[in-house]
């Protein structure tokens, strides 16, 4: 299999977890998706990445699949590659996959927030609307407010003392506002949150996906 990939990418970094997590090899093509040089429009109407590109035969599948969207990307996964020959990363408790899947929607909302802070950053500052930044950082504050509720202190994972999606997507989100908004200070307003963080950051399938920047040379905005 191949997942089309971004440094920065806090999407493609659940999956790269994900597939580390359970043990699949997987090869990555790491490129810039707003770049006219990306190969995601090949595989994806929506032009985006994560995509994670699957061989006839690899999955049970007769034609190559292109599986998008990070959160139905590890759907897809944990369907074909599912507990109890790999890892699951969703519980078999329907209410336990109920609430990380919703962790899941409040972290990948706030990613959204910040891509979209992200661009209106990268146009002239007399082009830049207040309100509608104002309006993003409101949901990645409410957002972090609301995750940082779901840490019992102490605690090592968010639902039911075992590892999962609700960890994956929240360590994505603190990886990219790490990454690209660096003047954050999640840590320091949620300490609870920043060692639950620092945890999450010892295993390996994190420290193997540890966020970069990358060059966008394109005009996006
Ligand atoms: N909801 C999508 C969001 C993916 C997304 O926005 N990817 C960005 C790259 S990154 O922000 O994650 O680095 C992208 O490809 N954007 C290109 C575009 O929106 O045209 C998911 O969960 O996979």
């Amino acid at each position: 299999m191949k997942l089309i990939s971004a440094t920065p990418s806090p999407y493609a970094r659940k999956v790269r977890i994900c597939l580390a997590e359970k043990g699949i090899p997987c090869e990555l093509v790491t490129e810039v998706p707003w770049n006219s040089t990306t190969q995601t429009p090949k595989y994806n109407p929506l032009e985006k990445l994560p995509v994670l590109i699957v061989a006839p035969g690899e999955a049970g599948n007769d034609e190559e699949v292109a599986v998008y969207e990070s959160h139905f990307i590890i759907d897809w996964l944990e369907a074909k590659f599912g507990a109890p020959k790999y890892p699951a990363m969703l519980s078999s408790d329907l209410d336990e996959r109920l609430t990380a899947q919703q962790v899941q929607v409040v972290a990948d909302g706030i990613c959204d927030a910040l891509v979209i802070r992200f661009f209106e950053r990268m146009r002239p500052e007399d082009e830049q609307s207040k309100e509608w930044v104002a309006r993003q950082m409101r949901k990645v504050d409410g957002g972090m407010k609301w995750l940082a509720g779901k840490v019992a202190s102490g605690e090592r994972y968010m639902v039911a003392g075992r590892f999962g999606v609700a960890d994956i997507a929240t360590g994505a989100v603190c990886g990219y506002l790490d990454v690209r908004f660096a003047e954050y200070p999640w840590r320091t307003t949620y300490p609870a949150l920043a060692s639950y963080i620092d945890g999450l950051n010892a295993r390996q399938s994190f420290a193997e996906t540890i966020p970069s920047p990358q060059k966008i040379t394109d005009k996006v905005v």
